[in-house]
């Protein structure tokens, strides 16, 4: 750190002169806590510094980073920022420096370290850093390195690890380290301890068991799939702490500075010497001492210790004091009966420790068939061992060899045993027991020389490693009951199965509850989860039903009424009509639902829609359709006045008797008032329109447009007369009295009356 502050203030850097400084780092933490010394260390000097990493609003960073001269970041973000940010430029960098840089270098980070380099100027100075650097030319060469220097603190030092370091190693089985685990935080409840997991659903399952069953110390949980202010915090409150649990994955294993951590416990094991010196190298830092336990596994011991002499690292042997020994798998178990989530989580970690183990790529080290998974099951609470697909199908391809291997045998003993053909199938089973044991012995041998070795091979390399180890592996037992255990016969009745049907179905298929494995996103370091499902016990026939009706429902396709309209044009099939009949049982034709129109053109279209003729047809039915409204209205408007006219007589016959006025009109107009005289004069379209509307009307027929013009100037009329105060009911009265009036007039009384009235 100081030697970047030194550089740029040698050069008088400035802030306008942008990027100056580019720290990488694999993990956030670490990024976080360079920034940290960086503030400490350099806040009399006036330059710029950016942390750029994961999990942060990049909005932020964005309007920062053009003006920021010392940024540290995590890869992706980075190049992240390269890609995205406008005007973000590395042009004129004058030093890189890679932290942890064997990490950054290695394959998980390739592609994106490739990029950013790319993006770098190569006239820069360089500097890497790590416990366990890389010599690699061929690193070295992606960095543009010219006379690359080495710096070594422990080139030529006995111990690859410092001296304050005791370092131990206990072997058990894979079912008691959690009760190992257990017993040592509860042994060591002053201390600070840096428990190491290989997977984040392990540490989040053995956090959550913890904070349950309350060892008597603080537990922290850090993995990269908890987000980035959770991570801040727990990595705070480890710092802060003086006794305390961080149960953690490899992101803490580098290069991060807790301040006097007390012991590093690898519950699981390292998947390489170097991963182990980082590990461990979180006690014992600078000048003060430290303690580091590894738990190995029977099948690890032997293989793992030998890499770790090889990288002079002193280690040496310790057992378990039976004495000190708690276990907590009842109480697991409760939990997990009583907390569906709990289960799940330990289903999880169940999956996520096998698949961690399965894909290591130190075989010799890690033999996952050689693990006892109804033990680990139980040991994490759990009543069955959950399903683990990949492991399956990993025994099957180990299986099918095996048989291809049996098979090939048998023919050799078939042809030896022609001359005895009367031998019975039971003797004939027994040779094959006998085969298939000779078999497995063969292969015990073979594959404890190979890596990945078979699951039925490891009993053998279980009892050896037993002597040589751990106290605490009730492991003759377990032997025993393998040896009368019915996989045994199982297995011999299976090749024999196999033999007369090779197509034959899995015994997978009929257990009654099982789980399956899939791809999850959501965590950074494991890819797989849990999903519970339940296979019925089903029998053949029903398997032939469901796969028929599963084809059947594949191929059935999502029915659109497009589709079911073609289907009924194509198959000319009429469809249902609804027919109304009245009380008689008449047929109640119902016109808004019946085509009126017919067009010739249309009996021309031989099948199919023409669209114009379609638009033709449209718009005479439309037409009709108006026509149709204008006398539904019009017949409602007439029957409302009918039946106020008829009410309005009656009132009219109860005061008056049956007269009639005929001078009342007149006798209505205001005097001087010309206007509304002439508006009160009878107007001849009404009278003439009168006449007809007036017979039609008493005959029933519906009344014509011209009605209307004739019924406004009346109201127009009464409205005037209303103006000039009089009554408007009397107004009303007289145009209806003069509609009756006006029925019985001639049409020359009528002018006759006109002239009188204009002389007047
Ligand atoms: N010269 C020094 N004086 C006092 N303390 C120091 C000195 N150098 C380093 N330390 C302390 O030693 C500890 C480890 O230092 P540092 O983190 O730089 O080591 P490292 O080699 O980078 O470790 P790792 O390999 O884990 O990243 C820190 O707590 C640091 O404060």
């Amino acid at each position: 750190m100081s030697q970047v502050l030194e550089c740029l203030y040698h050069q008088r850097w400035s802030q306008l002169d942008g990027l100056g400084a580019l720290i990488i780092t694999p993990t956030r933490e670490l990024a976080y806590q360079i920034f940290q010394v960086l503030q400490k260390i350099g806040f009399k000097h006036d330059f710029s510094a950016g942390l750029v990493i994961g999990g942060k609003f990049i909005r932020d960073e964005t309007k920062r980073i053009n003006n920021t001269n010392i940024v540290i970041c995590t890869p992706g973000r980075l190049l992240q920022h390269m890609d995205e940010t406008f005007n973000f430029s590395a042009d004129n960098l004058q030093i890189l420096v890679l932290d942890e840089a064997d990490r950054i270098l290695d394959l998980g980070f390739q592609d994106t370290m490739n990029a950013i380099i790319s993006n770098l100027p190569e006239n820069r100075q360089t500097l890497l850093f790590s416990a366990t650097q890389t010599k690699s030319v061929k690193d070295l060469a992606r960095l543009s390195l010219k006379d690359p220097m080495y710096v070594s603190v422990h080139e030529n030092a006995a111990h690859s690890t410092p001296t304050q370091l005791a370092q131990s190693y206990l072997v058990c089985e894979l079912h008691q380290k959690l009760d190992l685990l257990w017993s040592f935080i509860k042994n060591h409840l002053k201390s600070k301890i840096m428990v190491f997991l290989s997977s984040c659903k392990q540490v989040k399952y053995v956090y959550e068991a913890f904070r349950k069953l309350r060892p008597g110390n603080s537990v922290i949980a850090l993995h990269g799939g908890m987000n980035q202010l959770k991570r801040v915090d727990a990595y705070n409150m480890f710092c802060r702490k003086q006794h305390a649990v961080l149960l953690a994955t490899d992101i803490a294993a580098r290069g991060l500075d807790f301040p006097a951590v007390h012991w590093v416990v690898q519950l699981d094991c390292p998947e390489d010497a170097n991963t182990y010196i980082h590990r461990v190298g979180r006690t014992a830092r600078y000048e003060t001492g430290g303690e580091a336990l590894l738990i190995l596994l029977p099948s690890e011991e032997a293989a793992m210790i030998q890499l770790l002499e090889e990288k002079k690292i002193p280690i040496q042997n310790i057992k378990v004091n039976p004495k000190r020994w708690q276990s907590i798998k009842g109480k697991l178990e409760s939990c997990c009966a009583a907390d569906v989530h709990f289960k799940e989580m330990a289903q999880r970690a169940f999956v996520a420790y096998l698949k961690a183990v399965f894909l290591m790529s130190d075989k010799k080290v890690f033999k996952v068939h050689a693990l006892d998974t109804e033990q680990f099951a139980s040991s994490l609470g759990l009543a069955f061992p959950p399903r683990v697909r990949f492991l399956q199908k990993d025994k099957k391809r180990l299986e099918a060899k095996q048989v291809a291997k049996d098979a090939s045998l048998m023919q050799n003993v078939d042809s030896e045993s022609k001359s005895n053909s009367n031998e019975s199938d039971f003797s004939e089973r027994n040779k094959l027991l006998q085969i298939d044991q000779f078999e497995n012995s063969q292969n015990n041998e073979d594959s404890d020389r190979e890596s990945g070795s078979d699951n039925e091979s490891d009993n053998e390399s279980d009892n050896e490693s037993d002597d040589d180890g751990s106290e605490t592996c009730p492991s003759n037992q377990k032997d025993i009951e393998k040896d009368n255990s019915p996989n045994q016969v199982t297995k011999s009745e299976k090749h024999l199965e196999k033999k007369r049907n090779p197509t034959g179905s899995t015994e997978a298929a009929k257990e009654v509850l099982q789980f399956q494995v899939e791809d999850d996103d959501d965590d950074g370091d494991s890819l797989f989860q849990v999903k519970k499902r339940i296979d019925p016990v089903i029998s053949d026939e029903d398997e032939k039903e469901c796969a028929v009706t599963l084809e059947k429902a594949k191929k059935a396709k999502a029915v659109t009424k497009a589709a079911v309209a073609r289907k009924i044009h194509k198959k000319n099939l009429k469809v249902n009509t609804k027919i109304l009949f009245n009380e008689e049982g008449e047929v109640i034709q119902d016109p808004l639902r019946t085509r009126q129109t017919v067009l010739p053109e249309e009996e021309a279209c031989d099948g199919g829609i023409n669209i114009d003729v379609a638009k033709k047809v449209m718009q005479q039915e439309d037409k009709v359709d108006k026509q149709m409204f204008r006398e539904r209205i019009k017949k409602q408007h007439k029957e409302e006045r009918m039946k106020s006219k008829a009410a309005r007589r009656a009132e009219d016959a109860r005061r008056k008797g049956l007269e009639v006025e005929d001078e009342e009109p007149v006798a209505h107009l205001p005097s001087g008032d010309e206007d509304a005289a002439i508006d009160l004069l009878p107007d001849p379209d009404l009278i003439y329109g009168r006449k007809d509307t007036g017979t039609s009307s008493e005959d029933g027929e519906n009344s014509s447009e011209e009605d209307e013009p004739i019924n406004k100037r009346a109201r127009v009329s009464v409205s005037n007369e209303d103006s000039a105060g009089s009554e408007s009911e009397d107004g009303d009265e007289e145009e209806d009295e003069s509609e009756d009036e006006n029925d019985g007039l001639t049409l020359e009384d009528n002018e006759e009356l006109a002239l009188k009235l204009l002389q007047s």
